[in-house]
This record gives structure tokens, C-alpha cells and sequence, in this order.
């Protein structure tokens, strides 16, 4: 069976906060395709060495626009997002461009922790 493909995309603010379910999750996590918009990438494998994500661009700068295609083209399977909803972000556009795609086509997506957590186990092989 193909493996689930999973997106993870955390704001700075969450970034620390993401590192910690990825850490909590890790052997979830394995099991599974994962990628992420650039700097949570980074952010995640730094805190999780063993772990393989596949690192697009940073959200700002395209990340979450890349997402978001693959979310269209059938190759996002579930989105963890946690969001910042306490601070401004130029790229807003693409935030709501990406979490809109999800809905369009119905994919399941965590944008915070207490979410996660519940979506996370329902990933676990
Ligand atoms: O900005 C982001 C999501 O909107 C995340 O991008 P980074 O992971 O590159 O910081």
C-alpha cells in the first residue's frame, strides 16, 4: 500500500511547538511520506535527525503555494498546520490559499495542536 502523505507547516511562533508533536509523534511520523514548507522542515529534522522530510520552498517564499498544488494533484493526503493567529504575515494570501485547497478537495487538516493530536493517531499504521 502506498505510503500516506503527509504535510507539516508550522508559523514561527508554533515553530518550537511543532518540533515537540513531531518529537512526541516520531515514530508515527516514520511511517509516513512527510513534507514541509522550508524552515519548519529544517525546524523538525533538526529536533528529529531520524526522521526524512522532504523540504520545499519556505512558506513566504512560495512553500505554501507548492502545498497547495500538491494538495490539487492528488499527492497531499492530510495537512498538520499550526497557524499563528496572533500575528501578521505578508504571505497571508498563500495561507489562505493553501487552507481553502484543503477544504475544496476535502483532505483532513489540523491548524492547531489539539487537533493534531487527534488527527496523528488516526495516521498510526
Ligand atoms: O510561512 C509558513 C507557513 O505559512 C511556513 O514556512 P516556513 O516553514 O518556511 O517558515
Amino acid at each position: 500500500m502506498p505510503r500516506i502523505t503527509l504535510g507539516l507547516v508550522a508559523h514561527d511562533d508554533k515553530k518550537a511547538d511543532m518540533a515537540a508533536f513531531a518529537a512526541t509523534h516520531a515514530a508515527i511520523l516514520g511511517a509516513l511520506a512527510l513534507v514541509a514548507t522550508g524552515t519548519t522542515g529544517a525546524r523538525i529534522m533538526e529536533r528529529c535527525p531520524g526522521l526524512q522530510v522532504t523540504r520545499l520552498k519556505s512558506g513566504p517564499l512560495g512553500g505554501d503555494q507548492q502545498l497547495g498544488a500538491m494538495i490539487a494533484e492528488g499527492r497531499l493526503d492530510a495537512l498538520i498546520f499550526f497557524i499563528d493567529p496572533l500575528s501578521p504575515h505578508p504571505h497571508d494570501v498563500d495561507v489562505k490559499a493553501l487552507t481553502r485547497l484543503a477544504v475544496v478537495y476535502d483532505i483532513p487538516m489540523a491548524l492547531n495542536r489539539a487537533t493534531a493530536e487527534r488527527l496523528i493517531r488516526s495516521l498510526a499504521g
